[in-house]
């Protein structure tokens, strides 16, 4: 493997995502990649400050999908695809199927409308549109994660929405996954973590990326 690959990590808040991205990151490094471990909203000190709006602060869901691809456009510029052009491996806890998810199936914004925005800002210059080479979407009963995350930290505005919204958003995950299949691979999130840890290796080995 020598070109540039991004793999993004989706799913509900507690699904483990961040339990699993650091672990990864370091066995490609000492496989001998460069990666590039980063986040959304955020990962750049532009889009991070957009992220202390976006998970604190009241808005309604058009202004909320805005400042995400706002994040997302500039998590993009700055970052994302110049370590992509350098060869670079992109790791991102989450990248726009949580916008499809979250504000689309949580807050039922209109899907069309997020379409746009997608093709808008992940618009790539020869054509086409950036989008991971791979998502690993962790699954996971809300009610689970939900259990997972209490007392771990002082909850933020998506992470105090009731086990309902959660439900909404992995419908919405769910769909996204089954209009891209080729792009997702599920991961069964409600096992140890001894056993997610190896279907994660099994997705990326199964891409050729880790040996
Ligand atoms: N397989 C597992 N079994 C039990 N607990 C787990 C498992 N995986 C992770 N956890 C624990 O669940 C909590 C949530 O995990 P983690 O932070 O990785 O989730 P996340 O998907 O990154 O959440 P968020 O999106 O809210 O940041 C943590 O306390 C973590 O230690
Ligand atoms: C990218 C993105 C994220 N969100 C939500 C999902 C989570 O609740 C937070 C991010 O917190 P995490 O601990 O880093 O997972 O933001 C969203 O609603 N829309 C998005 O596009």
């Amino acid at each position: 493997m020598t070109g540039g690959v991004f793999i993004s990590f989706e799913g509900i808040d507690g699904a483990g995502k961040s339990t699993h991205i650091a672990p990864l990151a370091e066995l490609l490094r000492a496989q001998g990649r460069t990666v590039v471990l980063t986040r959304e909203p955020g990962g750049t000190p532009l889009a991070e400050k957009i992220r202390a709006l976006a998970l604190n602060e009241a808005m309604d869901p058009l202004a909320e999908a805005l400042l995400m691809f706002a994040a997302r456009r500039d998590h993009l510029q700055q970052v994302i695809e110049p370590a992509l052009a350098a060869g670079h491996v992109v790791m991102s806890d989450r990248f726009t199927d949580a916008t499809f998810a979250y504000q689309g199936g949580g807050r039922g914004f209109d899907l069309a409308v997020l379409g746009q925005l997608e093709q808008l800002v992940q618009a790539l210059p020869q054509g086409g549109l950036r989008q991971p080479d791979l998502t690993l979407l962790f699954e996971l009963a809300p009610e689970v994660a939900a259990q997972r995350l209490a007392g771990v930290r002082a909850p933020d505005k998506f992470e105090s929405q009731p086990v309902a919204f959660f439900r909404k958003v992995a419908a919405g995950y769910d769909a996204r996954a089954r209009q891209q299949p080729a792009r997702f691979v599920r991961i069964a999130a409600d096992r140890p973590r001894d056993a997610v840890w190896e279907d994660v290796l099994a997705a990326v080995r199964g891409k050729g990326w880790l040996q």
